[in-house]
């Protein structure tokens, strides 16, 4: 992935010193079509008004999702809106460290850095990597392009996620949420 401009560029990153991200035995292999993880989810679920988005993952331990905007997802006239674009990156980032370290995990912090509009009518490619991890600590971070693969760079983020107990999810949220993620049919891969 290409290199922020400088005037764009914030703190290093990983903001700590990291490990390299080995990918976990089972992640899956290039260009398996990844499986929508909940199907309750609003970033990948069959949710009205959701952002519907497919990921594959690719070579060099990327993950391709795409982001097709809808007039659903408008913030100003024919634009998308900037917290559904920080939502699709979540999901990607969150795909790109579930499915390569097969890890259980939340996102403690988002970063977004939109560089250009996002019409509605067009689709964001957005690639994600897993930069590092230290400890319980993930650093992720993605790029989306507009209308093709190497498209006009539209939007950046990078993102900490933080590993978490699948206790989390039960204390947290639901207590049948090990129930609701297992009930989830594989949509992509049957
Ligand atoms: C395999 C199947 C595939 C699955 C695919 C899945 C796709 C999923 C796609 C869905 C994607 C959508 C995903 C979603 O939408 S996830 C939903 C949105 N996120 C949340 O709801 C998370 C809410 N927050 C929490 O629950 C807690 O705060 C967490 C669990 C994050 C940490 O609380 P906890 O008490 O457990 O730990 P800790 O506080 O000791 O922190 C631990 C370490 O982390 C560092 N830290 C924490 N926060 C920050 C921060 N903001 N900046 C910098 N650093 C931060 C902290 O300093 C510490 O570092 P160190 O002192 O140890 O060095």
């Amino acid at each position: 992935m290409s290199e922020a401009p400088r005037s764009r560029r914030s703190t290093p990153w990983p903001p700590v010193d990291t490990e390299s991200p080995a990918p976990h035995p089972d992640a899956p292999r290039p260009g398996t079509k990844l499986a929508v993880h909940y199907d309750q989810c609003f970033g990948c679920g069959d949710v009205e008004g959701g952002l519907h988005m497919r990921s594959t993952m690719g070579e060099h331990a990327l993950v391709h999702s795409q982001f097709a905007v809808t007039e659903a997802h408008q913030g100003a006239p024919g634009l998308a809106h900037g917290g559904l674009l920080a939502c699709a990156f979540d999901e990607a980032l969150g795909s790109a460290v579930g499915n390569l370290l097969r890890r259980p995990a939340v996102t403690g912090k988002l970063e977004t850095d939109f560089l250009r509009p996002v019409p509605v009518g067009s689709t964001l490619f957005i690639t994600a990597k897993v930069d590092g991890v230290a400890g319980r600590k993930l650093y992720a971070s993605a790029e989306g392009r507009l209308g093709a693969e190497d498209g006009s760079v539209a939007v950046r983020a990078r993102a900490l996620f933080v590993e978490v107990g699948f206790e989390h999810f039960t204390t947290h949220g639901d207590p049948d949420a090990l129930t609701k993620f297992r009930q989830t049919p594989d949509q992509i891969n049957p």
